[in-house]
């Protein structure tokens, strides 16, 4: 069984493969290391191979979950790692090693799945959008808040915005303008992020005219799905480019 992990700047997600490494037989997303490890210890029949991760957290803490995982299941971790090319897709940052790693891997996905054009956006912490050519050119991309930073901003840095999480669940049941405050925040910020998926796709039209592919991934993909309807939402985008950045021979 191989364990892969994508651990973004707020949540580890986290599924198990088969040892025929096509289906995952569980998954999940948790906010530790140690709720990790619980997680694991609580699947059924677990027997880990083989572990494949990638990280855009501090070396560190990285260091520190695969430490972690060799000691409670004695199990060899590979990191995925930058490179200037690969999969086709040449990577288009001025210092390679510099563009997110999470970015990387759904972009050699995406450009795997497409096998053309894609522009790929990413809804975490952060929102991401990255261009790829159909010749695989990385062309650069976008970073903005995502959902949590947005909203975790105007709630931290105003005296009145004070809401818990049911009622933001509860707020986006529709877009309509807010008649509260939690349905002005968090319907404000969802629009932002659609205006945010709108921009982007129409310079992917200026590139490329309707010859490409839309791939939406991330935790928070959801929330801008109807802004596109042509898109592929592929919720493990990030694992389709990490099997390629770290096979398993
Ligand atoms: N099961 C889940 N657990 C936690 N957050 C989730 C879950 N499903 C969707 N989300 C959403 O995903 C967002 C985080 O996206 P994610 O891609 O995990 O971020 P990151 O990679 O930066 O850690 C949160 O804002 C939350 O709204
Ligand atoms: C842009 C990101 C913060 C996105 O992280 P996420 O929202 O997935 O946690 C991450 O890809 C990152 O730290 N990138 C390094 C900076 C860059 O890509 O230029
Ligand atoms: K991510």
């Amino acid at each position: 069984m191989i364990l892969e992990l994508d651990c973004g700047n707020s949540f580890i997600k986290w599924r198990v493969l088969g040892s025929d490494d096509a289906s995952a037989s569980s998954e999940g997303v948790v906010g530790s290391d140690l709720a990790l490890i619980e997680s694991l210890v609580a699947v059924p029949g677990l027997l880990l191979t083989r572990c494949r991760l990638v990280s855009v957290r501090a070396q560190e803490e990285t260091s520190k979950l695969v430490t972690a995982l060799h000691e409670a299941f004695g199990v060899a971790v590979s990191c995925a790692a930058p490179a200037r090319e690969m999969g086709g897709v040449r990577n288009g940052y001025e210092d390679f090693e510099r563009l997110g790693l999470d970015r990387w891997l759904a972009m050699l996905g995406g450009f795997r799945l497409a096998r053309g054009a894609c522009l790929v956006l990413d809804f975490g912490t952060a929102a991401t959008a990255d261009f790829i050519a159909a010749d695989g050119d990385h062309l650069g991309g976008f970073i903005c808040p995502g959902m949590p930073l947005m909203r975790n901003q105007l709630r931290t840095h105003t005296r009145k915005i004070r809401y818990d999480d049911a009622a933001a669940e509860r707020a986006l049941e529709h877009l309509s303008p807010g008649r509260t405050t939690v349905e002005a925040v968090e319907r404000g910020c969802t629009l932002m992020l659609r205006g945010f998926v709108l921009t982007q796709l129409e310079l992917a039209r200026s590139y490329w005219g309707d010859e490409f592919t839309v791939f939406l991934t991330g935790g928070d993909a959801d929330l801008v799905a109807d802004a596109v309807p042509q898109a592929r939402l592929v919720p493990d985008l990030v694992f389709v480019g990490l099997a390629m950045a770290c096979p398993l021979s």
